[in-house]
């Protein structure tokens, strides 16, 4: 038995950040455009602090223009439509993306149908997610691009493989199907009410698990030579005893890793895997409202 191909979203996500920093270059030196990410975030939700400064360190390091707006938590649901609606108008900023989850004063559909569509670098908006769903050009959510992306320098060719996409969230599950419909995959989206969700997998060539339980799906359920691409990240105590007594986590992801990794034919671990290609990608999309608020054709060696 021969042990899976690990894929490595870090690295990858490194090498695509410095490819969108020499897109980034080009803007600036041919049409005096420098594409500008806003990011907002309300709380102090510790995971989320995270995240956000690590976008506004790589936005910088591609060579963007970066604004982050950090809120109380006790901001109400007026004070962020206000500051979306500046945003919105600010023509230094072709990007907005607010950070989720929100506090549960904030109604976080509301915030998300409030910003502008064509600014909407997490593609969350409806706009947008009726855009994928059609096949029209817009702003795909980072996570499921950055697995498509993933998959494509894995595969190649999508066509006629049967994907299972384990999770229906509008912003992994769905989008990610419609993605790999799009790539001309047989995709079945497999939830909490799906009969024999082990055999449903068994039958995948591609697997996709974003479903949000720690190490959920098991060695037993894949197909030997499948593709396994885990979206999850979850925080369980730490393995030696004394230092779960203490406190100290770590991160897993939906799928048990060690039992799959001996039968996929390829893998994603957790962490190192999709979880880099998100910001990745939310580099990208902010690089793709840039060039067509000017009317330029976003580099297309950076798509899929
Ligand atoms: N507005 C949004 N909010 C949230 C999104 C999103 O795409 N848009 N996604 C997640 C958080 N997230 C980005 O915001 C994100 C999550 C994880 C990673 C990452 O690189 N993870 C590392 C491991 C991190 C760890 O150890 O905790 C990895 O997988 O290697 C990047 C971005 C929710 N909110």
């Amino acid at each position: 038995m021969t042990e899976a191909r690990i894929i490595d979203g870090k690295a990858f996500a490194a090498d695509l950040r410095g490819r969108i920093g020499a897109a980034v270059e080009h803007l600036r030196t041919a049409y005096a455009l420098v594409p500008g990410l806003a990011v907002v975030l309300v709380g102090e939700n510790p995971a989320s602090q995270l995240y956000v400064k690590n976008k506004g360190e790589q936005t910088r390091e591609a060579g963007m223009h970066s604004v982050t707006h950090r809120l109380p938590a006790d901001t109400t649901q007026e004070q962020l439509l206000r500051l979306i609606g500046q945003l919105n108008a600010d023509p230094s900023i072709h990007g907005i993306l607010v950070q989720l989850p929100l506090p549960p004063q904030i109604d976080p559909a509301a915030v998300l149908a409030a910003i502008d569509p064509d600014k909407d670098v997490d593609g969350f908006h409806v706009v947008n997610a009726g855009r994928l769903a059609v096949g029209l050009p817009g702003l795909v959510p980072c996570t499921p691009l950055g697995c498509l992306m993933l998959l494509k320098d894995v595969v190649g060719d999508l066509r006629g493989l049967h994907a299972v996409v384990v999770g229906r969230s509008n912003i992994v599950g769905k989008p990610m199907a419609n993605l790999l419909l799009q790539a001309n995959a047989t995709v079945t989206v497999a939830h909490s009410h799906t009969v024999d969700l082990p055999e449903v997998c068994r039958g995948a060539d591609i697997l996709i698990a974003a479903v949000g339980r720690p190490e959920m799906i098991r060695g037993s359920w894949i197909k030997e030579g499948a593709i396994v691409i885990d979206v999850g990240i979850n925080r369980v105590p730490a393995r030696d005893p004394a230092a779960a007594a203490a406190g100290k986590t770590r991160v897993v992801g939906d799928v048990a890793f060690e039992e799959a990794k001996g039968i996929a034919g390829a893998i994603t671990p957790v962490p190192g895997g999709v979880g880099p290609m998100t910001i990745a990608c939310l580099l990208l999309n902010t690089l793709t409202a840039a060039c067509r608020s000017k009317g330029i054709s976003p580099p297309d060696d950076l798509t899929p």
